[in-house]
């Protein structure tokens, strides 16, 4: 069978795009049974290197765990407000950098770095494709969470090694990503960060090259 997308479709899919967020500010009502496990299948559909799939999902549920997460991330903000000085140390110090003390879902994502899935292929002289592999599957489940309506917020201000000790998985797994999910308590077009001023999407052009 042929699938077609067409101009509505498209359309919808640009929506997708500009209205996805980092979100930090969730209700705390649940989600619904079995949606960050629907997310998870998704992100599975996503490219791989050698189709090595090296993504690993915890879902993390236990009190005590997130407890232990969050005052890993308040120590880490704390530390990363000191590396700043003068107004951007104020400004810095007014943002909103995690939902995780709201947020009905915490999912840690990792990419497992000794896995034989994809017997090798892509990986010998860029291992960091696995790493790259990993940060697809979550781009991939951002956007489909956007059309459930869910929102999605990386928070990357934490110590690694701490939070692989507080959720006690193998010494190969990476951490790539901890995310917050649940309902976003306002949608937006804009990113959060520019609406705090702090930096601007810049376009296209700024980015790109000729050769
Ligand atoms: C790898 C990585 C890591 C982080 C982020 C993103 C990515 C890709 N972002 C979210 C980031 O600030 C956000 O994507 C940009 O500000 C753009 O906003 P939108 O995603 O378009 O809403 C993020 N945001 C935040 O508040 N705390 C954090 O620790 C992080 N860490």
């Amino acid at each position: 069978m042929m699938v077609e997308f067409d101009d509505t479709f498209r359309q919808h899919l640009r929506e997708l795009f500009v209205w996805r967020r980092d979100v930090r500010r969730f209700r705390t009502d649940p989600l619904p049974a079995g949606a960050i496990d629907r997310l998870i299948e998704t992100a599975c559909l996503s490219p791989s290197v050698g189709l090595s799939q090296p993504w690993r999902f915890v879902i993390v549920d236990d009190a005590a765990r997130r407890r232990a997460v969050i005052e890993d991330f308040k120590t880490c903000n704390a530390d990363a407000l000191k590396a700043y000085a003068g107004e951007r140390a104020a400004r810095y110090a007014t943002l909103k950098l995690s939902g995780l003390e709201q947020a009905p879902g915490h999912l840690a994502v990792f990419a497992d770095k000794a896995s034989d899935i994809g017997h090798g292929l892509g990986r010998a002289t860029m291992p960091e494709t696995t790493d790259y592999s990993v940060v697809a599957a979550i781009t991939a489940m951002w956007l489909a969470a956007r059309a459930d309506g869910i929102g999605i917020g990386w928070v990357s201000i934490l110590n690694p090694d701490r939070i692989q000790a507080i959720l006690d998985v193998p010494r190969s797994w990476k951490l790539i990503a901890y995310l917050c999910i649940g309902y976003p308590e306002a949608e937006c077009d804009r990113p959060e960060l520019e609406q705090a001023k702090w930096e601007h999407r810049r376009g296209a052009d700024e980015f790109t090259l000729r050769r």
